[in-house]
């Protein structure tokens, strides 16, 4: 135990050190509001000053953006006294003093690193790492970890039990927190881990795979800012509420530059949460769908007209259906784009026509050209080749399969009887609005094989580009230029710099599909545990996609171990789950103990309602932070319909899909043997939401 006198002592050292930082900054933040209003001028200037201002006018810039609330970390979180004497302070951005002396180190510069890879056992002239937690402008608290006894010099006082615990206990609240102050050594090699090839993350529950993956993005658009934020950084998650839950972590940070999506908003003007029943999910997930939407993308559109009568000078000119398909087929020969190729159809029939016309020996006729002005000039006409060759979206493609003859068409061979049928029924109220998550890979699919008409070239931007050979450079005006770039970025972008896939395990053969061609010009990270999959299809086939959306680059491999979300106590439930299954799988170990155990319970059927509410109150009472009710995937409604009048901000209603990558401080998870028996991913969606909860965990069954 610190004496209280030397915690005093030492906090109001770092106080002083706090005071002198932020006093820096308001006299930076100045100068920043006078240069920003001489616009872009400073990233001309790249000379030392340039880069001191350059700190403070990030900071203001994020500061406006966000200002950081009283419960989170403040700007300065770390010091390193190292076996030289020197001292660094490790914050969320650098700060320069008035003669270019750092006064604090960003996080993610490459003289911070060893405040989160040193440890006892390899110091690397670190000899005390304090972590510093404030509120406000206020030091509150310190945690010192002496690593180098041996050197360190007389009167260094060490304080404090170590921070690592004492964040993990915090109460959870409905977005995740930065990690930014007690990152740990397996997780900080693969944050810095190079920026080419893929880094691939994987481990078990809670060990922090999306905090990293977070963390990484922002320490690359650091570390390389023009080619990064310049070709855009895209962070895909499984559903719309995880990335609603993960959203404010890299503004955390400062950092903007970064496009989050979910899957089922990755194509343009759809944005689809539900999530189909595994079995369906695993058809259209198959790469055999590609075969599927290459047919419907073929053929002639439902209510196309049967034949074309037009009447010229007196003759009728007539193309029957046999030859209007045979012109159709023409000119969309295979792998042609029909969208694209809309005038060489057009171009078909005014052929024919002409060749008519000369047969038949009309009276006085023009010049091929001029005939064929005239007749394009016939609203009859117009209206024809409209409804013969329209331009599709591909959202008309897809609405084809919910007609049974189509899709037996279309799926004959490729799928068997059962997943046809099993398709039909899912396609057979298909609407619009009624798009499921794995629907958004298909249009996308569908978009890449009818093409879109040619647009005026847009001119090509090289996302490697460097301005004016300055690399490592952030300034304001940097930012300014990627924000503005950023949102010039069309919906439909494809030219990404790096592309972030979390929950991995979940995508689908055809979503890598859709990421790949988000990510041709992309180093990747993708992070993900395959014990929490709810894939049923071929797994090869799986790999096969992934393989290919990532392609040859190199590979970087890292496993976390520590799981820092799970209670002991919890995670015992969801390891007992799994290993049903997967007798001999690494599991991860958590490291905090809360001493109470999760709370089982099994009721008659009808008393499942006032059980579940029951519960939930009583989690809502015992836990500070969130609690989230976990439902059957087919029974979300249901379940949701109980708990409306629990209208309490804390609460949110999710299925077990969407409980994915999800965090609570209690979790009432309803139907484990529902959830177990949905699907041959039952097990995997059970480990998933048994592994939710930080602090409490209730199941409640039924007989
Ligand atoms: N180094 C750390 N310091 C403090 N908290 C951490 C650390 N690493 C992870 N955590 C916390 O642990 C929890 C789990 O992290 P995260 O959600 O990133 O895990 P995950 O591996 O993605 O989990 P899952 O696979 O179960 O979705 C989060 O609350 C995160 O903030």
């Amino acid at each position: 135990m610190t004496d209280h006198t030397t915690l005093r002592q030492e906090i109001e050292a770092e106080q002083r050190h706090l005071d002198r930082v932020y006093a820096r900054l308001a006299q930076l933040r100045r100068s920043a509001e006078l240069a920003e209003k001489d616009g872009y001028q400073l990233a001309r200037v790249g000379n030392f000053g340039a880069l001191v201002e350059r700190d403070a006018m990030v900071f203001h810039a994020a500061r406006r953006r966000h200002t950081l609330d009283a419960e989170h970390e403040g700007l300065v979180f770390g010091r390193l006294d190292l076996r030289s004497g020197q001292v660094l302070h490790i914050g969320r951005l650098g700060v320069r003093g008035e003669h270019a002396e750092p006064l604090v180190i960003d996080w993610r510069a490459p003289a911070a690193a060893a405040f989160y890879q040193a440890t006892a056992a390899d110091p690397r002239d670190v000899v005390r790492r304090r972590v510093i937690s404030s509120s406000g402008e206020r030091v509150t608290r310190i945690e010192d970890d002496l690593l180098d006894p041996a050197a360190a010099p007389e009167g260094m006082r060490v304080v404090g039990d170590g921070a690592l615990l004492a964040t993990l206990s915090r109460t959870t609240g409905r977005g995740m927190r930065d990690i930014v102050a007690t990152i740990q050594r397996e997780q900080d090699e693969a944050i810095r881990s190079p920026a080419g090839g893929v880094t691939m993350v994987s481990g078990g529950p809670g060990t922090g795979k999306t905090a990293v993956a977070l963390h990484r993005a922002a320490y690359l658009l650091y570390s390389d800012r023009n080619r990064f934020a310049g070709g855009g950084v895209l962070v895909v998650g499984p559903s719309a509420v995880f990335v609603e839950y993960i959203a404010s972590v890299l503004p955390s940070l400062g950092e903007n530059a970064a496009t989050l999506q979910s899957l089922g908003s990755l194509f343009e003007g759809v944005t689809a949460t539900r999530t189909d029943p595994t079995a369906v999910a695993a058809i259209k997930g198959s790469l055999r769908m590609r075969r599927v939407l290459e047919r419907a993308a073929r053929d002639q559109v439902p209510d196309a007209p049967g034949e074309l009568r037009l009447l010229y000078r007196g003759e009728l000119l007539r193309l029957t259906t046999a030859e209007l398909e045979t012109i159709r087929t023409r000119a969309l020969p295979p792998g042609a784009r029909r969208n694209e190729v809309r005038r060489a159809g057009f171009d078909g029939i005014f052929n024919a026509l002409w060749a008519q016309v000369q047969r038949l020996r009309v009276g006085r006729l023009p010049d091929q050209r001029t005939f064929e002005d005239e007749i394009a000039e016939r609203s009859d006409f117009r209206d024809f080749l409209r409804a013969w060759w329209p331009r599709l979206h591909p959202r008309h493609v897809l609405a084809w399969l919910a007609r049974p003859e189509r899709l037996r068409r279309y799926t004959n061979g490729l799928l068997s009887n059962a997943e046809s049928r099993l398709l039909a029924e899912a396609y057979r109220t298909l609407d619009g609005d009624t798009f499921s998550v794995g629907d958004v890979a298909l249009l996308d699919e569908l978009d890449n094989l009818l093409g879109r008409p040619a647009r005026p070239a847009r001119r090509r931007r090289d996302p490697y580009q460097l301005v004016g050979g300055v690399r490592e450079v952030t300034t304001y005006a940097d930012r300014q230029r990627a924000a503005r770039r950023d949102a010039e970025r069309p919906a439909d972008y494809r030219e990404y710099a790096h592309v972030v896939v979390d929950e991995s395990q979940d995508v689908s053969p055809m979503q890598w599909r859709m990421l790949g061609r988000r990510g041709r010009l992309a180093s990747w990270t993708v992070v993900g545990d395959p014990a929490q999959t709810a894939w049923t299809g071929d797994p090869a086939e799986l790999s096969r996609a992934r393989n290919k959306a990532l392609g040859r680059r190199p590979r970087h491999d890292f496993t976390l171990s520590t799981n820092y979300r799970n209670s002991a106590e919890i995670f015992a439930v969801a390891a007992r789950a799994i290993r049903e299954v997967y007798p001999d799988l690494p599991l991860p170990v958590a490291v905090r103990s809360t001493g109470v155990q999760p709370v089982e319970l099994t009721v008659p059927a009808a008393d499942l309602p006032g059980a579940v509410r029951e519960a939930t109150t009583k989690l809502l009472a015992e836990v500070e932070g969130t609690v989230g009710v976990i439902a059957p995937v087919p029974r979300l409604a249901e379940v949701a319909s109980w708990l409306a009048d629990a209208a309490d901000p804390r609460l949110q209603v999710v299925d077990a899909m969407q409980a994915k990558g999800m965090e609570y401080d209690g979790v009432v998870l309803v139907g484990p043997d529902q959830i177990r028996a949905d699907s041959a991913a039952g097990v995997r969606t059970l480990y998933v939401a048994l592994s939710r909860a930080t602090q409490r965990l209730t199941t409640v069954d039924w007989r």
